[in-house]
């Protein structure tokens, strides 16, 4: 059975949800994202089958899942990339993100971090922030109108949170790789999204900087709702409070990172490849 109700709101035609206007999800039950009976096929290969996926409200959900599995698939049903074949897919109760585009998807407060960082590398810290803050509005707009002392604290804040604000002056450029991540989940934080989906953050990232992003991430749930797909299982350890498997599509298990570890089904299908190490043998 459907746990959101059947009432999702459209918009209607010719009203399409801007930016301005704060499309509020209604998280009563405590659910901000729901994925029902979802599925999709490429060519008749189903990349998801009929998988089912809630994230509660402020929670970190880990999502792991071998080679194929759909992970990348399904953040892509989410953020409107994709259309599923069949299913529902709910921001709140109410929300229905399959009637809304990617812009309007990013809009209602759902933010995607690709793995590879897209920050402007020739401009500082502080102006990518500012640019995002700006939103639509454009590259020239943001950069030679003058900032509000809101927008000043609200960029302040970011630069603490994510750790840079001695760097703000710097060339993006001229950043690490795990500061230019940082950097790009500051440049979403901007938007305030409630849901922020982000694909295997720690990639390529030194052990200090892998620490760090732990650290980021968590103190990040709670205001927002957190969704990490993530290779490294060392670090799905240290941030997961529960995690879901993928497998062929659809939701093979689910629970608290010692559950799925002691999950035969699992540890057959997946863990079982590596049970001895850390890492998953992503290439
Ligand atoms: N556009 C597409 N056309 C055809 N097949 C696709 C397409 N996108 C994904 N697939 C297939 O769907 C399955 C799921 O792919 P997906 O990228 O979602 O997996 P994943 O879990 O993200 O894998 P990885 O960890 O390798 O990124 C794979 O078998 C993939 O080859």
């Amino acid at each position: 059975m459907n746990l959101a109700q059947e009432t999702a709101v459209k918009p209607t035609q010719g009203s399409p949800l801007l930016a301005q206007d704060h499309i509020e999800p209604d998280t009563r039950h405590g659910v901000i994202l729901y994925v029902e009976d979802v599925s999709v096929s490429f060519d008749g290969f189903k990349a998801l089958n009929d998988l089912n996926l809630y994230i509660n409200d402020g929670e970190l959900r880990c999502l792991i899942g071998a080679n194929g599995a759909g992970k990348t698939t399904l953040m892509d049903v989410i953020t409107g990339k994709t259309r599923p074949d069949t299913g529902r897919v709910s921001f709140g109760q109410q929300v229905d993100l399959l009637q809304l585009n990617e812009s309007e998807i990013a809009n209602a407060g759902i933010g995607r971090k690709f793995q590879k960082p897209t920050v402007f590398e020739q401009l500082s810290v502080f102006e990518n922030l500012e640019l995002s803050l700006a939103g639509d509005k454009g590259i020239w707009t943001s950069l030679f109108h003058k900032l509000s002392g809101e927008q000043k604290d609200r960029i302040a804040e970011i630069l603490f949170t994510i750790g840079l604000t001695e760097q703000r002056h710097l060339l993006a450029g001229s950043l690490s790789h795990g500061q230019k991540q940082w950097l790009e989940i500051g440049m979403l934080l901007a938007a305030e999204p409630r849901l922020l989906l982000v694909d295997e953050p720690v990639a390529g990232m030194t052990a200090q900087e892998t620490e760090r992003t732990a650290e980021l991430l968590t103190s990040l749930a709670g205001k927002h709702s957190v969704v990490v797909v993530e290779h490294d299982m060392a670090f799905v350890r240290s941030i997961a409070r529960k995690v879901t498997v993928l497998h062929q599509g659809t939701v093979l298990a689910e629970g608290s990172m010692n559950e799925i570890q002691s999950n035969p089904d699992v540890i057959q299908v997946y863990l079982g490849e590596e049970s001895h190490g850390e890492e998953t043998g992503k290439e």
